[in-house]
């Protein structure tokens, strides 16, 4: 497995694959890997001869620097993971070799309406650097297929966006929420929670469920459902963050036309703000 910090190299490796007609799935990480990633990493491998894999803490999407700061980097275990798994190539470059002017005079990438909404609104700025961070990587990588995970939801659906909008010639396949035993989302932000807060963790899952069944009922008073289960969620340790029940394609809010709702869920549970969605099929 090849580990390269730099574009020329990575350039160089993938023009070499590319001559020798190989398919290329790029993974794009911020490391501190777990079993979630490792699912990307398998689904990478059924679309393309060569997996690349990017572990880039991304300055730009922070939108504080505390989470920036203390973001888990644990490259090493993570290579060694990712070497297990057979993967071609790791691209772990320096913040300095992605933005070697610093950011403030980036050219950057904005998606409209979906980068300022739900996610976007609670971290501003955030979809800006996630949409200029993956269009780069896009262009260094110009990738057959890219693999995404379904647990970021809004971000899915923004990077969908962008490649159609910017005419990409990369697939994006969007992987399902890979979970612990109790329900929790596998997250790499887990890791802040103490082992008491981990046993509370699993309460976002399970009031995520009781609001799918509603919706699954016929149940439409959304404000009644979601003042409910901020209320459940914070008897269960939890502190609600934002919760919203929007149309599952365009994330906008519900209609009679809407085919399926999709749950989003954040809270706070001590140093961690845990995320999660579910996508409910609306039959009546
Ligand atoms: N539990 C999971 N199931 C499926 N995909 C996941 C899961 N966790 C992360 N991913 C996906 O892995 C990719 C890289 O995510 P990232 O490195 O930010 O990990 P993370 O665990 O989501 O960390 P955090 O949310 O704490 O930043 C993203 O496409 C993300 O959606
Ligand atoms: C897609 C991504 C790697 C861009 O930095 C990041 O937002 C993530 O890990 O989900
Ligand atoms: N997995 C999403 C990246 C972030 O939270 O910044």
């Amino acid at each position: 497995m090849l580990i390269v910090e730099s574009l020329s190299v990575l350039r160089q490796h993938i023009r070499e694959w590319r001559q020798a007609g190989k398919r290329i799935a790029l993974v794009p990480t911020m490391g501190n890997l777990h079993d979630g990633h490792m699912t990307l990493v398998d689904e990478a491998r059924r679309h393309a001869d060569i997996v690349v894999v990017s572990v880039f803490v991304n300055p730009m999407q922070f939108d504080r620097a505390d989470d920036l700061a203390r973001y888990p980097r644990t490259l090493q275990e993570d290579c060694e993971k990712l070497n297990r798994r057979r993967v071609d190539l790791v691209f772990a470059p320096a913040p300095s070799e992605i933005y070697p002017q610093g950011m403030d005079t980036q050219t950057y990438v904005e998606v409209p309406g979906l980068s300022t909404m739900l996610e976007g609104a609670s971290r501003p700025g955030h979809f800006r650097g996630v949409a200029t961070i993956v269009s780069k990587l896009l262009n260094l990588v110009q990738p057959d297929v890219a693999c995404f995970g379904e647990k970021d939801y809004q971000q899915l659906a923004l990077i969908r966006k962008m490649v159609a909008d910017m005419g990409y010639g990369t697939e994006i396949v969007g992987v399902p929420i890979v979970r612990a035993k109790d329900g929790l989302a596998l997250s790499s932000r887990n890791g802040y929670l103490t082992s008491e807060q981990r046993k509370l963790a699993p309460g976002l899952y399970q009031v995520m469920n009781t609001v799918a069944e509603k919706l699954r009922q016929g149940e439409r008073s959304l404000d009644e459902i979601l003042a409910l289960a901020a209320a459940e969620l914070n008897e269960k340790g939890l502190r609600s963050d934002d919760l919203q029940i929007r149309d599952a394609d365009s994330l906008e809010a519900l209609s009679e036309q809407s085919k399926a709702a999709v749950i989003l869920m954040a809270a706070w549970l001590g140093q961690a703000r845990l995320i999660d969605n579910m996508v409910v099929t609306l039959t009546r």
